[in-house]
């Protein structure tokens, strides 16, 4: 981990840059992304091929390839609208609930194509979980919103069996000890980050591959972001974690490497440490150091 550059704060002097709309931008056709490997190579999990997204006739992202690596936390950057959540979403198929979103290209995970129409899609988000932007537990106790996906999935053979994942997952989440007396209260009446450690908790007792992350403290107060970015930290020994971030700080302090987005294409990734200090993209540059965003 380290600090990235204090962005908006440090180029108050410079005029920030207007964002064209994408849909009025001439997008090259044949752009190449950037990419710089890791210099120690990591195992890659989700391997994505030219993915496009169309919303109704509206292209939302252009042929994006990028390989997602194991144990690791992949940060997506990029200014508003440029397309962070539209691929955070085609990962465990999210943009199947959205109507008149078409999805173009391939993406693997280990292999196995995600979008086969044999692929079972709910078995499929319990494997590559979900953390969205504002907390949204249950409106159940602590205990069921932890044990309802593990029951769902059949993944408990007895009652205790349940009770041990249900605990297991709590500590997982770093929420275990700030709620073991109150397993059985509302989880809906927890902190902001308590409950969004509630909802890691939820994802995690399904025993996920991958865990996707849309900009999970934007809603939180800094000590509660601080706690879910430890946690993030922890996740990373065991978990393939994605996350989009409108923080370069965020991205700096818990990624590994760092994808950044543009008008809807993926315009360089690499090792985050490189992407901070010397990104190869003047486009990167230009956003990482404040002049638009
Ligand atoms: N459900 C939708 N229907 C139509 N257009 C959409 C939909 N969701 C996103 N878009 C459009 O797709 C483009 C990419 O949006 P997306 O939300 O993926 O960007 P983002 O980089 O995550 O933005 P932000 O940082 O503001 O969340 C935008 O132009 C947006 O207006």
């Amino acid at each position: 981990m380290f600090n990235a550059p204090e962005t908006q704060k440090m180029n108050a002097n410079v005029a920030p840059v207007s964002i064209p709309d994408p849909a009025s931008v001439a997008l090259p056709k044949t752009f190449q992304t950037v990419r710089t490997p890791d210099p120690e190579p990591r195992q890659v999990r989700v391997h994505a091929k030219d993915v496009s997204v169309f919303y109704g006739p509206k292209q939302a992202l252009f042929d994006v390839s990028i390989d997602i690596p194991e144990k690791a936390v992949t940060a997506f950057i990029g200014p508003s609208g440029c397309g962070k959540s539209t691929f955070l979403r085609c990962l465990n198929r999210m943009n199947d609930t959205i109507e008149g979103a078409r999805v173009s290209g391939t993406i693997q995970l280990d292999g196995e194509d995600l979008y086969d129409p044999k692929l079972d899609v709910v078995e499929l988000r319990a494997r590559i979980g979900m953390v969205f932007q504002k907390p949204n537990p249950f409106p159940k106790t602590i205990f069921e919103n932890v044990a309802y996906g593990p029951r769902i999935h059949g993944l408990a053979t007895s009652k205790t069996d349940l009770e041990q994942i249900v605990v297991e997952s709590l500590q997982k989440a770093s929420l275990f000890n700030e709620v073991k007396d109150r397993l059985h209260e509302v989880g809906t009446g927890l902190s902001g980050g308590q409950q969004q450690r509630l909802c890691i908790a939820r994802a995690i007792a399904v025993s996920p591959e991958v865990i996707l992350m849309d900009e999970p403290c934007s809603a939180l107060d800094p000590i509660a972001t601080a706690k879910i970015e430890e946690l993030i930290d922890e996740l990373r020994a065991n978990y393939t974690i994605v996350i989009v971030t409108h923080s370069m700080q965020q991205a700096a302090r818990v990624s590994q490497r760092t994808a950044f987005f543009h008008l809807g294409i993926l315009v360089e990734e690499g090792p985050t440490e490189m992407m901070f200090t010397s990104p190869a993209e003047k486009r990167t540059q230009d956003y990482i150091t404040g002049r638009f965003g």
